[in-house]
């Protein structure tokens, strides 16, 4: 999958501009505030329906103006497409694919499939356990429709449960539906847990080869999946692990009425990632946690390329800076198959890319060089 043209129309800092992409690397050089990462943004709206720095998606449209449009045309599935968004200053944004209007967003997203790292990334190995559980359940989500509706059931019956708890106090009765809130937790927990089992065996059996290759074999990296403690083995029968769960909030029922919380479940579920053995988010240095976090990004692509035979655009928003040379030209130039756009500040890095396409960006304008 490849992007050939983008457009841009009065969105963000860009009045008007058209560009002609490589199907491979693609370098956007310019100083801070000049609109790189507005260009990667517009990609990610047509792939994902959202601004992946603003919740509002007026937000893009350039001050003063009315409306903003961003357009790709590229090759997918063996053919040529194009989506396209407008968004109004005020109204809904409206998406088409190949120019027929889309009633739905959830019918846009993924037809342009992408994968962004951008420095909030880092937050990823750095932050609590809900960052990297939520990597993992996006990720998954899009693979595997069937975790999507799992996980959904299972954030439902978590935030009924929680009201029990919660307004048990004042209403005991409501403590009677506990325990069947706790079973059907259980149940469905078994399945999340034996998914992200699964994936992670896959996700991190490539992330440990990216990993390797970007720091010249010189660091390991290995990972531990934290689940319910009174689960050995995660990758056992969904049934049987939702059994032990069950068991598990069993024993901490009393715990949980007390603390007027869900103590208990893969809610808590945390993914642990090590560098040569030791906790990368303890003792990683900067550059050691973005190599981590580039290589989950990197391993997510080729996955998404196991199921569809595609490789998603990667969108690298100023990953250079931290990583030594050896780092970058990895980056820059070993990154092999597929669309890659990648924003960097420092000219001097256009010396070092060996193929593809450089663009200098310059308030609001971008020219090929
Ligand atoms: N709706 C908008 N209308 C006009 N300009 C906007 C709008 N939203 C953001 N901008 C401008 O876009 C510029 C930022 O662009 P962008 O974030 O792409 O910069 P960048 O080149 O990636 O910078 P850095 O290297 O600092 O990350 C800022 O000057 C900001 O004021």
């Amino acid at each position: 999958m490849n992007i050939q043209t983008l457009y841009l129309r009065d969105f963000r800092n860009y009045e008007t501009a058209q560009l002609a992409l490589s199907p491979g690397v693609n370098v956007f050089c310019g100083e801070n505030a000049q609109g790189k990462t507005n260009i990667l943004e517009a990609v990610g709206l047509l792939s994902t329906t959202r601004l992946f720095r603003s919740g509002q998606k007026r937000d893009a449209v350039r001050f003063g103006a009315q409306q903003a449009e961003v357009r790709a045309a590229f090759f997918a599935e063996k053919r040529d497409r194009t989506v396209r968004a407008v968004i109004p200053q005020a109204g809904r944004a409206q998406f088409f694919v190949n120019e027929v209007k889309q009633k739905r967003l959830s019918d846009v997203t993924g037809v342009l499939r992408t994968v962004l790292f951008c420095p909030e990334d880092l937050l990823l190995i750095r932050e609590g356990a809900a960052a990297r559980r939520r990597f993992m359940d996006i990720a998954l989500c899009q693979l595997r429709p069937n975790y999507a509706r799992y996980l959904s059931e299972y954030g439902k019956l978590h935030e009924n449960k929680l009201r029990i708890l919660k307004d048990a106090e004042e209403k005991p009765s409501l403590l009677d539906a506990l325990d069947d809130f706790s079973f059907r937790m259980s149940a469905i927990g078994g399945h999340i847990v034996r998914y992200r089992a699964y994936y992670l065996r896959a996700l991190m059996e490539k992330a440990q080869g990216i990993h390797a290759s970007l720091s010249g074999k010189n660091e390991q990296l290995s990972y531990c999946y934290h689940t319910v403690s009174a689960v050995p083995d995660p990758f056992a029968s969904a049934k049987e692990i939702g059994m032990q769960i069950w068991e598990h909030m069993c024993a901490h029922r009393a715990a949980e009425i007390a603390s007027r919380s869900c103590l208990s479940g893969p809610h808590k579920d945390d993914l642990e990632l090590l560098i040569g053995g030791r906790s990368a988010k303890s003792f990683g240095s900067q550059g050691q946690v973005r190599t981590c976090a580039l290589s989950l990004k990197l391993a997510e692509r080729d996955m998404f390329y196991d199921s569809t035979k595609e490789y998603p655009i990667l969108l690298l928003d100023d990953v250079l800076s931290e990583l030594d040379a050896k780092r970058q030209d990895f980056v820059l130039n070993r990154i092999e198959n597929g669309q890659v756009l990648i924003t960097c500040c420092e000219p001097e890095k256009l010396a070092q890319v060996q193929g593809g396409r450089m663009f200098l960006v310059s308030q609001g304008t971008v020219q090929q060089v």
